[in-house]
């Protein structure tokens, strides 16, 4: 049997591809996560997607141990498996096989800000996500506010979010999923559409926010080897398994060594 663990609670999974948002089910309960020095561990991920009888295999005997409290990079060639490794970290995907321990719970934050920040202002986005609990109005307006520390946005609380820059809403839209208390942080690609000052600026915000809470674990896909100079660690992926993991040193030293023009 194959046993796959998202934080303190396992799944006993045989087949793939679901597509549920919520990562988890019950049942017995471990503090394999908690007691590690990591927020991720996986062992041996393996996961095929495709259509039924057509099926293909992307993830394959993947390993990942990320530390709590990390930003944690994510590099690679295009279609290595970098935004399936994350949906399966955050419980979209179910692998065929392997062990999967993650910190819970996740929240995702994707390249287009468009398609997530969709409420008319700054607050009431940050706000969006709480909707589906039901919480006391004091206790979201706090939320909010502390997520919007976070990422040093307070002070555009009351802004219409229409009036915002790309990497301003980008930061709303982490905002939103911090307001939620995700343990991990799952950024793919923020910062393709942005210019370079947005760019810098949306990491700062990421990187602050795993140095204040060092329970929170971001990991973030990027293809811009400059910026590394924000990460703690780094993790490279090459045809659906990950084939290096050091320090962002390292990490330059090895792509320099492929040929790739880092500074
Ligand atoms: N639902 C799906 N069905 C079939 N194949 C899929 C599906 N989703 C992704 N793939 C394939 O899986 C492979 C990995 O895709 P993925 O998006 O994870 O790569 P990536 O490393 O994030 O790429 P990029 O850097 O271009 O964003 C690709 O070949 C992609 O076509």
């Amino acid at each position: 049997m194959t046993v796959t663990v998202h934080c303190c609670s396992s799944i006993a999974s045989s087949s793939s591809s679901s597509s549920s948002s919520s990562s988890s089910s019950s049942s017995s309960s471990s503090s394999a996560v908690a007691a590690s020095p990591f927020s991720i561990d996986i062992q041996g991920l393996q996961l095929s997607l495709g259509p039924e009888g057509n099926k293909r295999r992307i993830l394959k005997s993947c390993d990942l141990k990320v530390q709590r409290g990390s930003l944690h990079m994510l590099l690679g060639p295009n279609g290595c498996g970098k935004s399936t490794l994350l949906r399966v970290l955050g419980g979209l995907l179910y692998p065929d096989s392997g062990l999967v321990q993650t910190d819970e719970p996740s929240g995702f934050v994707f390249q287009n800000p468009d398609h997530q920040v969709v409420m008319p202002t700054v607050a009431a986005d940050v706000a969006f996500g709480l909707g589906r609990y039901v919480l006391p109005e004091q206790q979201v307006r706090d939320a909010v506010e502390v997520a919007l520390q976070l990422v040093n946005m307070q002070q555009f609380m009351h802004r219409a979010t229409h009036t915002l820059s790309g990497g301003q809403r980008q930061r709303v839209a982490i905002a939103g999923a911090l307001a939620e208390d995700p343990k991990l942080l799952l950024l793919d690609e923020l910062t393709t559409f942005l210019d370079v000052e947005d760019q810098f600026g949306v990491l700062e915000a990421v990187r602050a926010v795993t140095h204040a809470r060092r329970d929170v674990t971001a990991v973030w896909v990027t293809h811009r080897f400059e910026e590394l100079a924000y990460a703690d660690a780094a993790s490279y992926m090459e045809d659906g398994r990950v084939v290096f993991t050091g320090s962002p040193d390292q990490m330059k030293a090895r792509l320099r060594a492929m040929g790739a023009n880092v500074r």
